[in-house]
């Protein structure tokens, strides 16, 4: 059998010319353009390709955008001062500080300095509670992403056996929060599970988040199920180069899954355009509009 393959890229374009779409509507209706800023802290290259991308495809969905590329050096208390004036900027829609952050940094409080009104990441504790009590937040982009790609597949998750592989509070948690609130039956798998190739090979739907290159092979897949990888390592390929690889062997599980999302290709588009959908719903919540929904 071979898997069909969940486009992300091509899913994650029609996304963004449908934000472009209501943002046109909210600068013509209500004179108010979203705003995103992100932060860069360092100059660890790969963030740097992610920024770029992000800036880019903000901008083409006529979006506001502005970025902050501050030395690895800068002190805590000197990005706590950016943010202040950010939140405090009301042309200042979406507030993105990119991580993991320098060590001297402590991340944690950073993300709670950001106004949960503007915390387009959706890691601030009060989105982070407000996800899980089902109330309305703004919800982290990547496990957003997930379950809009699942969703092309099977359009209603309820009842499903749905198994997630990784608990990190960026993708992890978020995303069973979210499969439980489209009534999926959600198992939350780790490096600690028991039998866990067992557990993973009775989800109709697995989402793997766990950052371990090609951990999960084609047996620990159930045939036909539905597999989103959310992985994105880099690995030494061929002729000296590197290549990108998710935590799914892709040979292995397109022999056994009915779909699979691809790497590069798959989640990382998704996790852009959701951003970029989030600043809109922070935009027009600002101004008083009711957001769109996607
Ligand atoms: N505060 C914060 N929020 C983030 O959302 C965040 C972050 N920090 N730090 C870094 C990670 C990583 N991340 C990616 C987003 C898109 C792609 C993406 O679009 N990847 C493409 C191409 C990858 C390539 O070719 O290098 C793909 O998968 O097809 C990848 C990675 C967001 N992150």
């Amino acid at each position: 059998m071979s898997a069909k393959v969940i486009d992300g890229k091509a899913i994650a374009e029609t996304l963004r010319a449908r934000i472009a779409i209501e943002a046109a509507k909210l600068i013509k209706d209500h004179g108010v353009t979203p705003g995103l800023t992100v932060v860069i802290v360092g100059d660890d290259p790969a963030s740097q390709v992610y920024v770029r991308s992000k800036v880019k495809q903000t901008a083409e969905a006529g979006l506001n955008s502005t970025e902050h590329k501050l030395p690895a050096d800068t002190s805590e208390a000197d990005l706590l001062a950016l943010i202040a004036k950010l939140n405090a900027d009301p042309s200042v829609h979406g507030i993105l500080v990119q991580l993991p952050l320098p060590k001297q940094i402590d991340a944690e409080r950073v993300i709670q300095a950001i106004d949960p009104a503007k915390d387009v990441d959706g890691f601030h504790p009060i989105n982070v509670g407000r996800l899980n009590a089902g109330l309305d937040s703004l919800v982290p982009c990547t496990p957003q992403g997930c379950v809009l790609l699942a969703k092309t597949i099977h359009p209603d998750l309820t009842g499903m056996n749905a198994v997630v592989l990784g608990r990190s509070n960026i993708v992890g948690k978020p995303v069973a929060a979210l499969l439980i609130q489209e009534s999926a039956t959600v198992t939350i798998a780790h490096s600690k599970t028991r039998d866990l190739k067992q557990v993973c090979r009775a989800a109709d739907l697995l989402v793997v988040a766990v950052g371990r290159p090609e951990m999960v092979k084609g047996d620990w897949i159930k045939p036909g199920a539905t597999v989103i990888d959310v992985g994105i390592n880099r690995v030494p390929g061929a002729e000296g180069k590197t290549r990108l690889v998710g935590d799914v062997d892709y040979a292995e599980a397109a022999e056994v899954a009915g779909a699979i999302t691809p790497v590069p290709g798959g989640v990382g588009p998704m996790t852009i355009a959701c951003l970029l959908a989030n600043t809109l719903k922070a935009a027009a919540l600002a101004a008083g509009h009711e957001p769109p929904k996607f």
